[in-house]
């Protein structure tokens, strides 16, 4: 009988680098102080630090092409040269002034080294990849789209690794992923897909003339619930695609193949990624249903988690399978979402530290993993045995069990989540204690993190200014941007978050049950990434963490200024959360810590309270029979949040890249006295789910693109006022931004939100006007 073997795989690699490399060599080069060439010299010089890495720690199989300068789906949109109109494409192949302009915008006049760009157009719409916190550049396609290879990049990436002497395995986004996931103007996207189709036999193609025996095909949309024509577009693709070069790796993750198992266990591949972590269960389904022949790589390590394997068990799950076929370990999805390398973080709990896994760890268990499974387990005998000791101890730590905590949750009152009084009577009690005018103008939060802010911080974690200094400077820098706000006529004010370094973050450091890392980095768009909290224990409050900085701001001005705080649900969303407990158990913890907050915010005399979940749309499962369950927890734990003060205290909220179709009521459910959200890139049309639904509190629809260093004219803001218009009454309307400011320079800042102020002045006047 032949042996079977065991290979390893990852499906990609942070492209950030270890110290955020990329990150500095984009920021640098946008901001024109170093070349195009640095920035490719800087680029390449990652992709072989992590090919090299990568087969140094075990990985048999590498990816290409995973690496990008912006996002792999605007890469995927210049592959094959579905560029928007807007950008005035004339050219051969999509360089880099127009790749940066569809990912950033781009503006007449604006200082931009390296490019020298005519037009000025907005950035594409930017938003969420799958349920994750990375975001992707949507696609746009036309009516009288056509396609053609406008890129080489997936081909000079294959060549480069293979000058290298690697042969690599090219990561390519499948064509109805795509396409399920691109907007169409006038047209359906999946109606281009037999012309979508001939691009990609030909991309197919020339990776096999280059050399490339595999390619691995994304199709996430296969964990979707999928309609009809979406089933057949799988079935046309891939029954082309399969002949047309290398073999194909169909590639699934972010859970399971469900009802759509039968469908994709005839499309005619020669290999079948599984996402295993999310969806351990279909693997004896698909082992009922699937050829033979088919080469199966299963995701067994968590691509979204950094929690250490067990091995031993996962050792003892695999060993029948893999005496019976040929078998590919992978972790579920691409390593993009979690750090490189636990090593870094040498300022951990040690305890706590053992428990980890991140990128490069990733690597290693698989590689032990698949020695063990290919000679025995004695091969992997020390890691097995590191593997075991820390899963137990684990297991057993009494820093996760707080009995405080559970005896709180125990008494938890279900109603704890319902505000005393209906809005309508709320509204009247709140308009007559803040007397604001019609199209109150207010901002999201955060103000420029400036580099001088990031400095002053740094210095002061390293201890060269102490806390007596920092908290001066933070003080200096609040006071002003209070002033600021005031004179240029802001109606309701923010401190400006200066003294956080996330919105996440910065509660996590301050909140007992969790940890936080020094270098854990993960990238959520283009150049900026995040750290997210690991959420390891029970969650309390041990101290206010918000209440000094809101009185501090307060005593500054007259006008109301808001709290400030992250909800439950996104602190959860964008952490890396326990495993041993359901997520609603660690949100709840958290909704009451939040809710001690909120209560101190008011006896300090806040009559404003924000509390962001900009996430909670994002956490939504893929599946819609699982909406119902996560909607009635996450809408729960809000309201255990929000819901502990008196009538005439105003609660906000905030979400920023939301579809609000499919959560409208749970929106309403919510009951935020005021809702701001970012609708400036899409032209408002994402109201639509308020206006059909009659939501009845107040909204503030994003009238100022914050993504983009553009800055938006008072005109193009009176346009998209007028627009929210038509569909609220306009007593219902706020003016805002669509996100918080902290990305932007106070040069941008500064005459957009002027404009911004001065666009809700024109309201109120036309306002005035059109009553008579
Ligand atoms: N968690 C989270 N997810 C989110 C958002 C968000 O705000 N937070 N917003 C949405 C969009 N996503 C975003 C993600 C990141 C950033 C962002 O601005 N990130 C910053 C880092 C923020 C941070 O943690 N800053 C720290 C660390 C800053 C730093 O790099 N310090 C230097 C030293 C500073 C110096 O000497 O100049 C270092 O450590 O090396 C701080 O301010 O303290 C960045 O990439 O630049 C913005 C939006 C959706 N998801
Ligand atoms: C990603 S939502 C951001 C909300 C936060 N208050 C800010 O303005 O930065
Ligand atoms: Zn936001």
């Amino acid at each position: 009988m032949k042996k079977m073997t065991v290979s390893t795989a990852t499906l990609g690699f942070p492209r950030i680098g270890t110290r955020r490399e990329l990150k500095f060599a984009l920021e640098s080069f946008w901001a024109g102080k170093s070349s195009l060439a640095d920035l490719q010299t800087a680029a390449a010089g990652l992709r072989v630090a992590h090919w090299a890495r990568q087969k140094a720690l075990g990985a048999d199989i590498l990816p290409s092409n995973d690496f990008s300068l912006y996002d792999h789906v605007l890469d995927t949109s210049a592959l094959i040269g579905a560029i928007p109109p807007r950008y005035d494409w004339s050219g051969e192949t999509v360089g880099p002034d127009l790749y940066f302009a569809m990912a950033r915008g781009s503006q007449t006049g604006h200082a931009h080294a390296g490019c020298a760009h005519a037009a000025d157009a907005t950035a594409m719409e930017m938003t969420k990849w799958f349920d994750t916190n990375y975001h992707f550049l949507v696609p746009e396609l036309v009516a009288s789209q056509s396609f053609r290879i406008a890129s080489t990049k997936i081909f000079d990436e294959y060549e480069e690794a293979k000058a290298l002497g690697y042969q690599t395995r090219p990561v390519l986004l499948g064509p109805v992923s795509y396409l399920m996931l691109a907007k169409g103007n006038a047209v359906e996207p999946l109606a281009l897909l037999p012309a979508l189709l001939d691009i990609y036999a030909e991309i197919l193609a020339r990776l096999a003339k280059r050399g490339a025996d595999w390619v691995q095909i994304d199709e996430p949309c296969l964990v979707l619930d999928l309609a009809e024509d979406q089933r057949d577009a799988f079935q046309r693709a891939y029954a082309r695609l399969a002949t047309a070069g290398p073999r194909l790796m169909l590639t699934t993750y972010f859970g399971g193949l469900g009802d759509n198992l039968d469908l994709v266990a005839e499309l005619p591949v020669h290999g079948l990624h599984l996402d295993l972590v999310l969806a351990p269960d279909q693997l004896e389904p698909v082992l009922a249903r699937i050829q033979p022949h088919v080469l199966l790589s299963l995701g067994i390590l968590d691509g979204r988690n950094i929690w250490r394997a067990n091995l031993p068990d996962l050792y003892w799950r695999l060993k029948p399978l893999a005496a019976e076929r040929d078998l590919i370990l992978a972790p579920s999805c691409s390593l993009l979402h979690v750090p490189v390398d636990v090593a870094l973080e040498t300022g951990l709990d040690p305890e706590v530290g053992q428990w980890l896994s991140f990128a490069v760890q990733k690597v290693e268990e698989l590689a032990a993993l698949a020695r063990a499974l290919n000679e025995g387990e004695d091969a992997a005998f020390v890691a097995f045995s590191a593997s075991r000791i820390a899963a137990v101890a684990r297991r057993t730590s009494p820093k996760i069990h707080d009995p405080a905590v559970a005896t709180r949750i125990a008494a938890l009152d279900v109603d704890a989540g319902g505000r005393t009084a209906p809005f309508a009577v709320r509204r009247k009690a709140q308009r007559k204690r803040l007397g604001l005018p019609d199209y109150p103008t207010t901002t999201i939060g955060s103000f420029p993190q400036t580099p001088e802010v990031r400095k002053a911080r740094a210095a002061h974690i390293r201890g060269e200014i102490d806390d007596a200094a920092y908290d001066r400077y933070l003080k200096a820098e609040t006071k002003a941007a209070v002033r600021w706000q005031e004179e240029i006529g802001l109606d309701v004010l923010v401190h400006g978050e200066f003294e956080r370094n996330d919105m996440v973050q910065y509660f996590g450091e301050q909140l007992a049950g969790f940890a936080f890392t020094r270098s854990g980095w993960v990238q959520s768009y283009g150049s900026r990434c995040v750290r997210p909290p690991i959420l390891y224990g029970d969650v309390s409050r041990p101290v206010p963490m918000t209440v000094d900085w809101w009185r501090y701001a307060q005593g500054c001005t007259d006008k109301p200024m808001k709290g400030m705080l992250t909800g439950p649900v996104t602190i959860l969303n964008w952490s890396f959360v326990r495993d041993d407990q359901p997520r609603e158990a660690s949100c709840r913890q958290i909704a009451l810590a939040i809710r001690d907050e909120v209560q101190d915010l008011e006896a300090a005399g806040a009559a404003i309270v924000q509390i962001d979940e900009a996430a909670l749309r994002e956490g939504l499962p893929l599946r819609r029979s699982e909406w119902q369950s996560y909607l009635d927890w996450a809408v729960e734990c809000f309201r255990i949040a929000s819901s502990g003060v008196r009538d005439d205290t105003q609660i906000h909220t905030h979400m920023c890249y939301s579809e609000f179709n499919d959560i409208i009521r749970a929106i309403g459910a919510m009951d935020a006295d005021v809702i701001s959200i970012e609708t400036a890139r899409s032209r408002m049309e994402l109201l639509e789910a308020f206006t059909t639904y009659e939501y009845p509190n107040e909204i503030g629809p994003g009238v100022y693109d914050i993504h983009s260093p553009r800055i938006p004219a008072e005109r193009e803001m009176t346009d998209l006022l007028a627009l929210a218009g038509k569909q609220l009454p306009p007593a219902q309307i706020w003016v805002n931004p669509d996100c918080g400011l902290k990305t932007r320079q106070w040069d941008e800042v500064r005459p957009a939100l002027i404009a911004m102020v001065a666009a809700a002045h024109k309201m109120r006047i036309k306002g005035a006007y059109d009553a008579k």
